[in-house]
């Protein structure tokens, strides 16, 4: 389902990045750990196809992403990718439930409507869906965050440091909450985070 081969990457002029090669069936989750400045967003980026894949090979669900123009490779990360950064992607002139039915317009999966109703109970959002972005507390931006990630069910998710500035008890509920989300909706789980804590929730992991 993912599958990498002799990755690498430089920004101009700077060290190369080697990574090890990943190997990961639809719905399967992974670990990537590492230290701060090792390339894990570098890794993340190549993988949801921001940077080029400048040396190696990178295929999603089939789709060889170095095969693919910068439009169908938008069109392919909107469907198939559910992807959750360190800094909220949001419009912040829009409600919570305006920024989720964007999302949603991005793919051509048929997702039934209730999809948003579902998904904002489970994340404890559901009141909040006609509210701005921006008179969420933190901890609420952050689910919707997830919910932007996981809305259109895609074959993938990527979370690139979901519980840095989480305290533990958080930080267990984030990290079960994007397992069991990726679990009901079929989807593999990639999450790239150097927070040790994380460890003894996922078997398969991986070191940069
Ligand atoms: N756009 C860029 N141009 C040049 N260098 C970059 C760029 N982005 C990242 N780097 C450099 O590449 C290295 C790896 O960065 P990256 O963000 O991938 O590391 P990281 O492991 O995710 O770090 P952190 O855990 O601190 O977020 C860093 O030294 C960084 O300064």
């Amino acid at each position: 389902m993912i599958t990498t081969s002799d990755l690498r990457y430089s920004y101009s002029n700077a060290t190369e990045f080697e990574f090890p090669d990943i190997s990961l069936k639809l719905g399967e989750h992974l670990l990537i750990l590492g230290p701060s400045g090792i390339g894990k967003t570098t890794l993340l980026h190549l993988l949801s196809g921001l940077l080029p894949t400048t040396h190696g090979s990178i295929s999603i669900a089939g789709t060889e992403l170095n095969g693919l123009g910068r439009k169908a490779l938008d069109r392919f990360r909107g469907a198939s990718m559910g992807l959750i950064f360190q800094r909220y992607h949001f419009i912040t002139s829009l409600t919570v439930m305006e920024n989720l039915k964007l999302r949603l317009g991005f793919t051509k999966k048929n997702i039934g409507s209730t999809r948003i109703q579902e998904l904002a109970n489970r994340l404890g959002l559901a009141e909040y869906l006609n509210k701005k972005v921006t008179q969420l507390s933190q901890g609420q931006q952050q689910r919707l965050s997830i919910a932007l990630g996981l809305i259109h069910k895609p074959d993938v998710i990527f979370a690139d440091e979901p519980t840095s500035n989480l305290d533990d008890e958080n930080c267990d509920k984030v990290i079960q909450l994007l397992k069991d989300e990726a679990d009901l909706s079929g989807s593999s789980l990639i999450i790239i985070t150097h927070d040790h804590r994380v460890k003894s929730h996922f078997q398969n992991q991986l070191s940069l």
